[in-house]
Order: C-alpha cells, then structure tokens, then sequence
C-alpha cells in the first residue's frame, strides 16, 4: 500500500525542497520504492536533484496534468525520470504557473493531480509532493491528493497567522475533499542549536495549536553542507555522509517510517475488523 505525503507551508524557503530530497533518498535507502513529484513552477527539486534546466524539459508535471485535464492518453512511465540515488522524480517547471491558470476553469479542479497519482502510486511505497510556497490550486491539488501533510517550518521563525491558514486550509479539504487527510508533524528545519528558538517555537506550536499537532522529535540543523547539496544535484548522504545534517535527515526518515507503519497496521486491522 502506498502512502502519499504532501511537503508543505506557503512561506518560502523553509526547507520544503531540501526536505522532499534527503526524506526520499533516505526511504529509498530503506529498500522503500518512491517517487518524487516537483509541483512548484519554480522547479527547485528538479534542479536540486541534477535537472538543473527544469524549464527546458520536454515533459513534465505539466505536461501530464494538461493531457489528464484533456483526458488524453499517455504512456504508464511519461515523463518518469529515474535518479541515480534510486528515487523516480516527475520534474517541474514553469509550465505549472499556466496549468495553475487553467485549473480554474476545469471540472473537478482539485482533483487533478490525485487522478494522475491514482494511476501511478501502485508502483511506489512513497509519494512526496513538493509544494509550491502558497496556498494556490496546485497546493489544493496536493492536498487533495496525499494521504498526510508534512510541515517544514524554519526554526527562527514561526509565521502565526501563516500556520493558521494553512492549518485552516488543510481542515477544509480535509471537509470538502479529502476526509483521510492527517498531518504526519510539523519538522523543524536549519535549527542553530546556539539558539533556544526551535525550543521556543515547538512551546509556541503546541500553546497554540494544541497537543495533536505532533512536532518531530528529530529536527534539521542549520548546515552549510545541507544548503550545498541542491547545486550537487546529490542527497545529504553522499555529499556529506558522516554529517550532522545526514544523521538528522536519517533519524527523520525513520520517524516517518515509523508513522507510516502504524498507520498502515492500523488500516489493516480496520480492514479485518469490518
Ligand atoms: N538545514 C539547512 N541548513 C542550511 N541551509 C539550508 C538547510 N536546508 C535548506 N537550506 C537552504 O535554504 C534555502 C531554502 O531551502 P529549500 O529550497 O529546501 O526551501 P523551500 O521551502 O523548498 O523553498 P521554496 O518555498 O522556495 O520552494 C535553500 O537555499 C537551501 O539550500
């Protein structure tokens, strides 16, 4: 059974791209099969995993999203690229921007990227979908197609009033689209552990939003090493193996592993319970 996990928070640069990477190769490493999905027009994990031209792609996520909006057929692998790490990926560019647009006006709008994962995701363990920084169709899209929410939020900074409309936002498609949808934690990213910031914000984050929200126990440590690895084209393990951001990014992928299983047990002793 596979589980789709959506990477996400509206403000920028708050590890969601880094994250999507090093939590893929590392469920990879796993023996796990994933696939990762770049839905940011920016193409920021295209680039970071070595496509560094992400617009001069022939085919990408957009591509597969406009023929599925159309109803056209395309091939089971269109557009699959394979890394060297053992992760697939399904670029993105620019091209989202315009599929963002034409979104709008299709029917069923939110739930175009679910029909094309629904085709797919029987092959993979793991889904990650890297989200766009806002609150668009594209992210609903996500949303509306993973199984949990994964939060990135960098240490040194907690946008209340964004954490609450994404919140907010999750709870509504959570209502109107998606009644599975769970968020698996809020991860805490590029943490100075000369600060007590991450210490302060886990406080805040559960004053504020309450003891269910869990925060991974594991959280990112602020590393030149780790910020170095999207010009790489290459994960935190190998470009620093024995690194403070590799054992990080380690022990995060078991937790998610962790979470994953429970869950899975869980639906598998409702499935025999009904
Ligand atoms: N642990 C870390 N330590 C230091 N720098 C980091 C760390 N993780 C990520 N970075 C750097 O911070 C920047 C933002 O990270 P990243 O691109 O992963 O965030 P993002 O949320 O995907 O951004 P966007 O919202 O633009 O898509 C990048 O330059 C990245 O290399």
């Amino acid at each position: 059974m596979s589980k789709v996990i959506a990477l996400a928070n509206q403000k920028g640069g708050t590890g969601k791209t880094t994250t999507t990477v090093n939590l893929g190769i590392g469920l990879a490493v796993q023996g796990h099969k994933v696939l990762l999905i770049d839905a940011d027009a920016q193409g920021n994990l295209t680039d970071s995993l070595g496509y560094q031209e992400p617009d001069n792609l022939h085919i990408s996520l957009a591509t597969i999203l406009s023929k599925t909006m159309m109803e056209e057929p395309y091939e089971a692998n269109e557009g699959i690229l394979q890394h060297a790490e053992g992760v697939d990926l399904i670029p993105g560019n620019i091209e989202l921007s315009a599929i963002e647009v034409s979104l709008v006006n299709t029917m069923s709008r939110e739930t175009v990227l679910r029909s094309y994962i629904n085709t797919i995701k029987n092959k993979y363990d793991y889904v990650l979908i890297d989200c766009m920084p806002s609150l668009g169709m594209m992210t609903i899209n996500a949303l509306a197609a993973a199984d949990s929410v994964i939060i990135p939020v960098q240490a040194h900074y907690l946008p209340a009033k964004g954490m609450t409309q994404l919140l907010q936002t999750i709870a509504r498609v959570r209502r109107q689209i998606n009644p599975k949808l769970t968020i698996d934690g809020v991860l805490l990213t590029m943490v100075d552990n000369r600060t007590n910031f991450a210490k302060d914000i886990s406080f805040v984050l559960r004053r504020d939003y309450g003891d269910k929200l869990r925060v991974f126990q594991t959280e990112i440590p602020l590393s030149i090493r780790a910020a170095e690895t999207s010009a790489e084209g290459k994960s935190i393990y190998t470009h620093d193996p024995r690194g403070i951001a590799a054992k990080a990014y380690e022990a995060f992928t078991k937790e998610v592993q962790d979470i994953g299983e429970k869950q899975r047990k869980r639906q598998h002793q409702t499935g025999i319970s009904r």
